[in-house]
């Protein structure tokens, strides 16, 4: 079984595809981490995240770097965004992803773009999302965890900046796809958002299934 999980910055997308590929036993892709890779190795070596050379010499790093926790700053999530939009990263990063979603026995995929161009084909599709301000609220929790000390104003305008970015992109926008169902994490715990997403991922699969005659 393979399950895209899309949505925007801190909807709860990776938290719900954690769980997920916990509760079915299969393997997990945070595919922001492959851009945030691409995103950390231009800034590490002094190059423009809005240059496209500069993007693509950078997409063949070390596969270390993705357990890298610098990889999470928002430094880090600002050139992914950049980068991400350029289609020759899209096109050197496309092929694991897709290798990833379609092993045997299936995968859990979060990102912005798994239900639409990595697995279209997926049995199950999810589109999370919450209002901006929720977003940034959780985005500043988490920051503060790390000991890093920003407004809520600069929080949000970064998440809002990084929407707009993903949204208007032309190669691979951020979208739901036709046949996602919409998770709107804004007032559910996590534990309920879980719950909520496992129903779907049942729903789904139910439907799918032909009825025994
Ligand atoms: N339903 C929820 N309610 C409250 N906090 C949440 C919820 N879902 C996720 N979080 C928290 O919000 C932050 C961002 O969640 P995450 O799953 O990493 O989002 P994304 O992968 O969409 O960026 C994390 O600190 C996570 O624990
Ligand atoms: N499948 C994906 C995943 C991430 N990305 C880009 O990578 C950036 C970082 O992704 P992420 O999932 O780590 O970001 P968060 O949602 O965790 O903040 C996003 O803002 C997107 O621009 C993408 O273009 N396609």
């Amino acid at each position: 079984m393979i399950i895209a999980v899309d949505g925007p910055a801190a909807s709860g997308k990776g938290t719900i595809a954690r769980a997920l590929a916990k509760h079915y036993g299969l393997p997990h892709l945070d595919t922001g981490l492959l851009y945030r890779a691409v995103g950390a190795t231009v800034l590490k070596n002094d190059l423009d995240p809005s240059n496209e050379a500069d993007a693509v010499a950078s997409c063949s790093f070390d596969d270390s770097l993705l357990d890298d926790p610098a990889l999470k700053t928002e430094d880090a999530g600002k050139a992914a965004s950049i980068v991400s939009a350029h289609p020759l990263v899209r096109a050197a990063l496309l092929l694991r992803q897709k290798k990833f979603a379609h092993q045997p026995g299936g995968a859990v995929l979060d990102g912005r773009d798994i239900g639409t161009v990595i697995a279209p084909d997926a049995d199950v599709k999810l589109f999370v999302k919450a209002t901006p301000m929720i977003r940034a609220q959780r985005r500043h929790l988490e920051l503060r965890k790390q000991g890093i000390l920003a407004s809520i104003d600069k929080v949000l305008g970064d998440i809002r900046a990084r929407d707009e970015r993903d949204t208007k992109r032309s190669d691979a926008p951020m979208k739901q796809a036709e046949d996602a169902a919409l998770l709107d994490t804004s007032f559910l715990s996590i534990d309920a958002a879980v719950q909520r997403a496992i129903a779907l991922v049942e729903a789904r699969m139910a439907a799918k299934t032909p009825a025994a005659s």
